[in-house]
């Protein structure tokens, strides 16, 4: 992790962060709430993680060397960065800065590593934690997702509950079971923003405690 700074100006958009466990369905998410609400710019970071069939350099990452990263490291570009499941992950600081600048509000899919980075750069960031109604759906949908390698699928599995554990320093949390209505939730969170008013936010302590037990 790195100590992030940040300069913040009076007319800027609104920086939201969405994290999750991988399998959640953070992405498919935030994808859907792009096409519902073109105001938001998604950050798109830089990582070593290596590329998935179908994703592009530039659309969904900026796939990159692990020397290339910490020369970037080094070079101070990143807002926050992260080890996320043995990869690296960064946001870029003048990408976002850029944007938020244009009064446009701009969407992280970062961790919570990163999350908490940004929160101490930026204080009024507004962070949604997404969690999966069950940890076997949490499976199900990282299996059925055929994008990672058994062992690929299984550290992200084990990393889930730690990822979890993190979920109460999140503004909002949504449960994504029904897509639809997890959707409505996220997109009710930003409009309630962009109004200058604020959602009341169900925690889901029951839930969370399940989800931190279960086996
Ligand atoms: N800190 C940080 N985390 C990131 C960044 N980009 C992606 N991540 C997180 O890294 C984790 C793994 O992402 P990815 O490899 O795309 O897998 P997925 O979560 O299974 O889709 C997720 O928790 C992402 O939110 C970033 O720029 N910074
Ligand atoms: N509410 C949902 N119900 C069932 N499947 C879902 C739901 N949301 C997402 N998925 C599926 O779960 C898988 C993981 O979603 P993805 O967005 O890639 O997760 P993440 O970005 O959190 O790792 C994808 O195959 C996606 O289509």
């Amino acid at each position: 992790m790195s100590a992030p700074t940040f300069t913040t100006q009076s007319a800027e958009g609104t920086l939201f962060i969405v994290a999750a466990p991988s399998g959640a369905g953070k992405s498919t998410l935030v994808n859907a709430l792009l096409g519902r609400e073109p105001g938001i710019s998604l950050s798109i970071s830089h990582t070593t993680r290596p590329p998935r069939p179908g994703e592009q350099y530039g659309r969904h990452y900026y796939f990159v060397e692990r020397a290339d990263f910490q020369r970037e490291v080094a070079e101070g570009i990143f807002l926050e960065h992260a080890e996320v499941h043995g990869n690296f992950y960064g946001t870029s600081r003048t990408t976002v800065q850029e944007l938020l600048g244009q009064g446009r509000d701009v969407l992280l899919e970062i961790d919570w590593q990163g999350a908490a980075l940004v929160r101490k750069a930026k204080p009024d960031v507004v962070s949604v934690f997404i969690l999966p109604p069950s940890r076997a759906e949490l499976e199900r949908r990282l299996r059925g997702r055929g994008s990672d390698s058994d062992e690929v699928i299984e550290r992200r599995l084990r990393n889930s509950r730690g990822e979890i554990a993190h979920a109460h320093e999140f503004d909002y949390i949504i449960v994504n079971d029904r897509f639809e209505d997890a959707l409505d939730g996220l997109q009710a969170i930003v409009r309630a923003v962009r109004q200058g008013s604020a959602l009341q936010c169900q925690r889901h302590e029951g839930l969370l405690r399940e989800l931190l037990t279960e086996s």
